[in-house]
This record gives structure tokens, C-alpha cells and sequence, in this order.
């Protein structure tokens, strides 16, 4: 079960999702209370050590937008968020990164109709911590595709099983305030998504 934990700020938390066992790694660089600037980002993601993805996150901005700060942060992933059309993929397919498509379940979900090689199936509110009808999507989403919404340690192992999806990613149930991770949280979370003592 691939892990992706989002919403990174601080080195601190970066070591412990690190420690914890992610697989991935986001930065949010678009408007959030969880966001940090492109350089903070390249701080953070030189802590990361090769096998773990770093992502950085965006949300309606351009891809010239989008490019620059890719690039300024040191990402090895792009993650579009939302209503992006596929020409903002594909004008994005040179820079050789992994480019992560996040939608909700209204949209298309096959991974890799927008050239994007990892979707993510999100809640309408993206970061919001809202829990959805998971099992609504259960047999949709084609592909390597991500469960994100409302995932904690304790609801996990739960959404897996009514979803099947092939990872999860989870920001506000590993936080005790926007933005600020809990490493154990964030250990519990690994640990049950991956089906571990409490599931
Ligand atoms: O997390 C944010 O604040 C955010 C803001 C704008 C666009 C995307 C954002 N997060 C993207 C993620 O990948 C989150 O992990 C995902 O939405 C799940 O969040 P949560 O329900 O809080 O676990």
C-alpha cells in the first residue's frame, strides 16, 4: 500500500513521515493555510532521501506558474489539483517530473487520460479532512490511483477496504493544527493503511 502524506512544513516532520514509512512526500505550494514557499519546499525536500517521492501541489494556477516554482522547490512530482484541463499536463509532460493528477469522484478516473502517471480520488474539499462515501468509487479509478479525504489512523484501514484503492494520501488526519504533523499520527497512519496490528 503506497503512503503519500501531504501538507508538509516543518523538517522536523519531514524526518518523522520519513521515519514513519511514506512513500511520498507533499509540499503544498498553492493557497492553503498549509502553504509554504517554493524555497522553504527546497529546504524540506533536501531532507528526503532518494526513495521517497517529493510532490509539491498546486491548484489553478498556470503552467508557466506552476513550472517555476517546480523547479525553484526541487520536486520530483507535480501535483495538479482540481479542474486543470490536460493541456496544462501536457505542457508540463518536458520538465520529466512524475505529474500526479487530484480529482474528485465526478470526474474521470483513469489514470493516465491526462498523461498523469499517479491519480489521486480526493473529497470535494481538498485538505479539508472530510470524510466521503469511499465506497462510491470502488471499481471506478483505472490505474495506480491514490484514496485521499477524511483518512486517519483510525478510519484507514476502513476506507481501504470499501475503495481497494492501490495507495492512500492524508494531510488533516496525521495534523494537530493545519499544517502541523504528529509523528505519531503520522506512524499510526502508515501502519494501518498497511494493514498493521490494530486493522
Ligand atoms: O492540503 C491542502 O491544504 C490543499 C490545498 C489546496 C489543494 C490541495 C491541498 N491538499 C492536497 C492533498 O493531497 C491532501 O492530502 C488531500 O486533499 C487530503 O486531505 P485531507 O482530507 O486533509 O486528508
Amino acid at each position: 500500500m503506497y503512503v503519500k502524506i501531504c501538507g508538509l512544513t516543518d523538517p522536523g516532520h519531514v524526518a518523522a513521515a520519513v521515519e514513519a514509512g511514506a512513500d511520498a512526500v507533499g509540499f503544498v505550494l498553492t493557497s492553503s493555510s498549509r502553504r509554504i514557499t517554493p524555497e522553504r519546499a527546497a529546504e524540506l525536500a533536501s531532507l528526503v532521501p532518494p526513495e521517497v517521492l517529493t510532490v509539491g501541489v498546486f491548484r489553478g494556477e498556470d503552467p508557466a506558474e506552476v513550472r517555476d516554482a517546480a523547479l525553484a522547490a526541487g520536486v520530483r512530482a507535480i501535483q495538479l489539483h482540481g479542474h486543470h484541463p490536460h493541456a496544462d499536463f501536457t505542457a508540463l509532460k518536458d520538465l520529466g517530473r512524475t505529474l500526479i493528477r487530484a480529482v474528485d469522484a465526478r470526474a474521470d478516473l483513469r489514470c493516465g487520460a491526462y498523461d498523469e502517471s499517479l491519480l489521486i480520488v480526493d473529497a470535494p474539499r481538498a485538505g479539508s479532512g472530510e470524510p466521503w462515501d469511499w465506497s462510491a468509487v470502488r471499481g471506478r479509478p483505472t490505474g495506480r490511483w491514490l484514496l485521499a479525504g477524511g483518512l486517519a489512523p483510525g478510519n484507514v484501514a476502513e476506507a481501504v477496504a470499501a475503495a481497494r484503492p492501490w495507495g492512500v494520501d492524508v494531510s488533516s488526519g496525521v495534523e494537530t493544527a493545519p499544517g502541523v504533523k504528529d509523528p505519531a499520527l503520522m506512524a499510526a497512519f502508515v501502519t494501518a493503511a498497511r494493514g498493521g496490528p490494530d486493522r
